[in-house]
């Protein structure tokens, strides 16, 4: 099994992934100097921008044999493929700048961008794409590289990064907005996405869950978001903390191998949990399986790969998608909707998992025809026959593939799906001699010759999957099929002989499966013979990976992959994790070290902390404590920052517990609490602030240290940063803020509608969180915070234009002639810093 393991295939896999992305329309400085043998000066080279070849004969060669498109409009085909991908990028629904920011693009952009458009046959500059609901995704007109180049761009440029990188808008690849789409999300489901990072469609599911949620109330559903690179999980927390939700969880597991998490009923309760889980299995509503591909439909966008290119990608991963796929579909529930996506055009990473999968499942589990969903998309059906090429190889049938191919090309990656497995062959599957064909298996009835390429042609319903090429919109290519489980999941055929030719080598493994096997049948209903099945077919699946890959030394994380956040308080706990009781002790054990090196979760339940953070605030008693905060740090005294989850992620956490912690948990819940540090922040009455993210979760619940300022006093506080009471433009307000209680307060900003006095919290209320100081108050929002917070104040208010508007007009002379212009130093310039 040398170089097959878990740990050699998964780094082959990232760097493929990484090199995969590598951007983009610029060739590589070695590149170039490699390419032109007669240049021997380097600078000149470096100094010279080249494009990269935008050509593969073997790419050509291999989609033309296809038939993904017509020998007609091949040309078409690849001439897009060789032309940068314009940009696209979608409104955040959930942000309270929605409206504010379509209108912007819809009255302002669309008009002013108008000279700029030349290219692709474009009529305007930026449009909303017409299959995405309620005009929040758009279409730019301009490449990434245009963007950054052209100066009459500029401020778009600027407004699409500040937007970015505030959460008010996603910049990503339209087609790549369609998988989320095809899910049917609706804000009470769990979602799992198995293979999410970066994070865009993470990103765009979270959206859908908070979609029609109360401002102040948190939806019923969650998303839990899996990636197996370290690096990327990290990326994919960065960008969705810019969600600011509490109804996330970011794991780090292999999505083949993920866990089930099904509670013994008859364990003993885990001691760090005093709460009863309110689930007792992790399974989903819906799954997105967006899994890792050799992405040539994201030619447009990274040219690098037409070098780079070669069939044997896809058939590299064909193994790896279907093991993703069915552990995807395995932890749906009955009824549930799975879309499996890829960016690749190539029907082994395609069509071919897609069959694979439905022949497994044997009826389980239905292609779902969703021709009449979002009619304004143009797709094509997927292709019911597609080849094989193994280098310089074509194969139409598993016939086709000689005793030496059989290691790597397999039955399933062919129309049929059948394996032809000759007797002189037999040997070679197993060593030990034993028969180990299995039942779909089927015997050729004579050996197969290079003149008997038969066509295939796959009886499944494959034309419900739906291909996106680049020259039929404009835009990148993409692949989804949706998936639905109608029933549980049959019992996997086994395949005894490899196994027990791997337990005579390793009986410590034997023992490991054995336990795993039992493990997940111990929780079974007794009475329930359909999940008895599934749990079956769900061991059967794992003890076949772990026989696949039984690297364990892999297991162990690499400690300098663990992710930045929090690591001051990782390094404190790498050995302090608390124990989860005695009845999942063995388990445990052999899981505690799998997690080395990441911070603990834990719930947070220091009474004398949260009893001041109640009082300070004065957070009356509608908003649930009790089992939503967590910590990252088991030492108490050191706990710096406290998250808040939803009672979804509360009840997955508290499972989590019951069995062992398996979920590998890099992120989770929202920042809500941060523990001030600086010397003023230890003499407060409380010692821990609220966090920008976590405030317009609680704000509703906000009775004490929170004033309403005029937009006028709101301004002048987001642009000067620190205030002293005296002033402000209203000097009753300043005489209100001096009087607050020194620390972490809240400024509302009023409107027409709060100008009475506090009125009740919606959506539409601004609010930051300030530092009452001894003689001033201090913003705590980041610069590009209170940046983006001017820019969507003052574009209202141009939008607004009634005579209102000149009175809270922004004005700097009257600010100075005010003298706050003239504030000293901030007293607490540590805690803005720290903001
Ligand atoms: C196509 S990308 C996912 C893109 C993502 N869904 C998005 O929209 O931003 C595939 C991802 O799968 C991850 N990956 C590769 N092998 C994996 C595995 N065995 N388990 C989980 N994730 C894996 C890669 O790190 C990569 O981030």
């Amino acid at each position: 099994m040398g170089g097959r393991g878990r740990g050699s295939r998964s780094r082959t896999q990232r760097k493929h992934f990484r090199d995969g992305r590598e951007n983009v329309w610029k060739r590589p400085k070695s590149d170039s100097a490699s390419s032109d043998p007669n240049s021997n000066n380097n600078s000149e080279n470096k100094t010279h921008w080249q494009p990269f070849a935008t050509q593969n004969p073997a790419f050509d060669e291999y989609y033309k044999e296809q038939g993904i498109v017509t020998a007609e409009e091949w040309d078409t085909f690849v001439e897009a493929l060789r032309t940068p991908l314009p940009a696209a990028f979608r409104i955040n629904s959930s942000s309270q700048f929605c409206e504010d920011i379509k209108s912007q693009l819809e009255n302002d952009f669309m008009n002013s961008l108008k000279a700029e458009t030349t290219d692709g046959g474009e009529v305007e500059a930026i449009r909303p794409l017409p299959w995405y609901p309620d005009n929040l995704a758009w279409h730019s007109n301009f490449s990434r590289m245009q963007l950054r180049k052209n100066q009459t761009l500029e401020r778009f440029h600027e407004f699409l990064k500040l937007e970015n990188e505030i959460g008010n808008i996603t910049r990503q690849e339209a087609v790549s907005m369609v998988p989320p789409l095809f899910l049917d999300v609706r804000p009470d489901h769990f979602v799992f996405d198995m293979c999410a990072a970066p994070g865009s469609k993470t990103f765009q599911l979270l959206e859908i869950i908070y979609q029609s949620t109360k401002s102040g109330s948190l939806p019923d559903g969650m998303v839990m978001a899996n990636d197996l690179d370290v690096q990327r999980c990290n990326l994919l927390i960065h960008q969705t903390k810019r969600m600011c939700t509490a109804n996330l969880i970011v794991t780090n597991n292999e999505a083949q191998h993920f866990p089930g998490c099904r509670a013994d009923k008859n364990g003993s309760k885990a001691s760090e949990m005093e709460i009863e889980p309110q689930i007792s299995q992790l399974l989903f509503d819906r799954v997105l399986c967006d899994v890792p591909c050799s992405g040539d439909g994201t030619l447009r966008k990274a040219p690098d790969m037409w070098r780079k290119w070669n069939p044997g990608m896809g058939n590299g991963l064909h193994s790896l998608q279907i093991q993703i796929a069915m552990r995807g579909l395995s932890l749906l529930k009955v009824g549930g909707r799975m879309v499996y996506s890829t960016c690749s055009m190539n029907p082994v990473e395609d069509e071919a998992v897609v069959a694979e999968i439905l022949r497994k499942c044997g009826g389980s589990v239905e292609l779902v025809d969703v021709s009449s969903e979002l009619p304004q998309l143009v797709r094509r059906p997927g292709v019911r026959k597609w080849k094989v090429r193994d280098k310089d190889l074509w194969l139409a049938s598993h016939k086709d593939v000689s005793k030496f191919q059989r290691y790597h090309i397999l039955p399933s990656m062919f129309p049929s799906g059948k394996s032809y497995v000759a007797p002189a062959n037999k040997d070679l599957e197993h060593e030990n001699g034993e028969n180990a064909i299995s039942e779909d298996e089927i015997q050729p009835t004579e050996d197969a010759s290079t003149e008997d390429l038969m066509e295939e042609v796959s009886d499944l319903p494959l034309e419900r999957c739906m291909r996106i090429v680049p020259h039929d919109q404009n835009s990148g290519a993409f692949f989804i099929a949706v998936l639905q489980k109608l029933s549980p999941l049959p019992a996997i055929q086994e395949k005894p002989s490899k196994k027990r030719n791997l337990f005579k080598k390793n009986p410590e493994l034997q023992g490991k499966l054995l336990d795993q096997v039992t493990e997940d049948n111990s929780g079974l209903e007794p009475d329930s013979r359909d999940v008895a099945v599934e749990k079956n077919y769900e061991a059967a699946t794992e003890a076949d990976l772990i026989v696949d890959e039984p690297d364990e030394a892999d297991m162990e994380p690499d400690p300098s992959n663990i992710s930045n956040q929090d690591s001051e308080e990782t390094k404190a706990l790498v050995n302090g994790e608390t124990d989860s009781g005695k009845a999942v002790g063995k388990r445990k054990l052999q899981l505690q070290g799998k997690w080395k090196g990441v911070d603990p979760v834990l719930f947070f339940k220091d009474e004398s902390i949260i009893n001041s953070i109640k009082m300070f605030y004065g957070i009356d008693e509608s908003f649930p404590f009790d089992g939503h905060l967590i910590s990252r740090n088991s030492d108490k005294n050191h706990v710096k920052r406290i998250y808040y989850v939803s009672k979804s992620v509360k009840d997955v956490l508290g499972l989590n517990f019951r069995v062992g912690q398996q979920l590998k948990i890099a992120s989770i819940g929202l920042k809500m609490f941060e523990r001030q540090t600086s010397r003023e922040g230890t003499s407060t009455p409380c010692s821990f602030r609220i966090s920008s993210e976590g405030l317009p979760v609680i704000l509703p619940h906000i009775t004490n240290q929170i004033l309403y300022a005029s937009s006028v006093d709101f301004k002048h506080l987001l642009q000067y940063k620190a205030i002293k009471f005296a002033d402000f433009v209203d000097a009753e307000f300043g005489e209100k803020a001096s009087k607050l209680m020194m620390g972490c307060c809240v400024i509302v900003m009023r409107d027409s509608k709060t100008m009475s006095g506090p009125t009740k919290v919606d959506a539409s209320t601004i609010a930051i969180g300030c530092w009452k100081g001894r003689s001033n108050l201090n913003v705590m929002v980041t610069a590009i915070d209170c940046q983006e917070l001017l820019e969507r104040l003052s574009v209202r208010m141009e939008a607004e234009k009634g005579p209102s508007v000149q009175e809270n007009k922004f004005n700097v002379d009257e600010l100075q002639l005010n003298g706050a212009s003239k504030v000293e130093e901030s007293e607490n310039t540590q805690l803005v810093a720290d903001a």
